[in-house]
């Protein structure tokens, strides 16, 4: 079941950040009181960065329990382990270095000089099974039922590394795949999957600059998942578009109605 989703517009990227950050913690801290610990997927790019520094320096991150965390990634470009174009490398200088998480609860996505090689689709089957390990009996199917999902919409509408007409992301049965021939360097790429994706509680859309308004016009506009895969990622209780007013800046009126003079 899809829920439809709700949009946030923050004046410019920074507050859109931070807001961001501001939110997350109230989740976490909500999750691990409710559920004792809270799961949580990162994005990679620009926008998922920039709300993981924001997130660093709140005085507020004090307020999770960081060793009762676990942490996935939606999507990983499939390079040699500490690359600096790795989602889990930029990860960890904006915030993962700076806080006390559980290594064993940080589950990146193997890197290709990792155990599976050059293999991606081994690598892809590899983290489908370290999920399903982690998933439990009241969870939806072969993931954990994740408390908040983030993903960065690319100017494309690509979410996680889900590009549009692309086999992954026509994908209904597997919950992550290797990609090839990504259109966005690097070519090779693992990403979960929209059925991954929609498994969890809360799908948070980030989309924050000029470059990503008609992207976002497009994906909030009834356009196909297979055309505009930002188009199909939802939570199972909320979709939530966070955007600054660049990337508002296209929507249809009905949808982000201009500000009154
Ligand atoms: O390559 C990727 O791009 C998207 C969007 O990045 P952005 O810099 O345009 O915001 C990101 O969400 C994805 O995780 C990443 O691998």
């Amino acid at each position: 079941m899809s829920t439809a989703p709700q949009l946030v517009v923050h004046r410019d990227k920074e507050l859109m950040a931070q807001a961001a950050a501001a939110r997350l913690i109230t989740k976490v801290v909500d999750a691990q009181a409710s559920r004792g610990s809270a799961s949580v997927v990162l994005t990679g790019g620009r926008n998922g960065n920039g709300l993981l520094a924001a997130l660093a320096a709140a005085p507020a991150r004090d307020a999770v329990d960081w060793s009762r965390i676990d942490l996935w990634w939606g999507d990983e470009r499939f390079l040699p382990d500490g690359d600096p174009e790795r989602n889990v490398t930029q990860a960890r200088e904006a915030l993962l270095d700076a806080v006390p998480l559980d290594p064993k609860r940080v589950h990146a996505m193997p890197a290709s000089d990792g155990p599976h090689g050059a293999d991606v689709d081994a690598a892809a089957a590899a983290y489908a099974e370290e999920l399903a390990r982690a998933a439990g009996p009241t969870d939806h199917g072969a993931v954990p039922t994740f408390d908040v999902l983030m993903l960065g919409v690319g100017p494309d509408t690509h979410v996680a590394s889900l590009f549009p007409e692309l086999p992954a992301v026509r994908e209904t049965e597997r919950t992550v795949v290797g990609v090839h021939g990504a259109p966005k360097p690097p070519p090779t790429r693992v990403t979960l999957t929209l059925p991954a994706i929609r498994a969890a509680r809360e799908v948070w859309l980030l989309a924050a600059g000029e470059d990503k308004a008609e992207a976002a016009a497009i994906a909030l506009s009834g356009a196909g998942e297979i055309q505009a895969p930002a188009a199909g990622a939802y939570g199972r209780a909320r979709t939530l578009w966070l955007l600054d007013a660049a990337a508002a800046s296209q929507l249809p009126r009905t949808l982000y109605p201009p500000a009154s003079p």
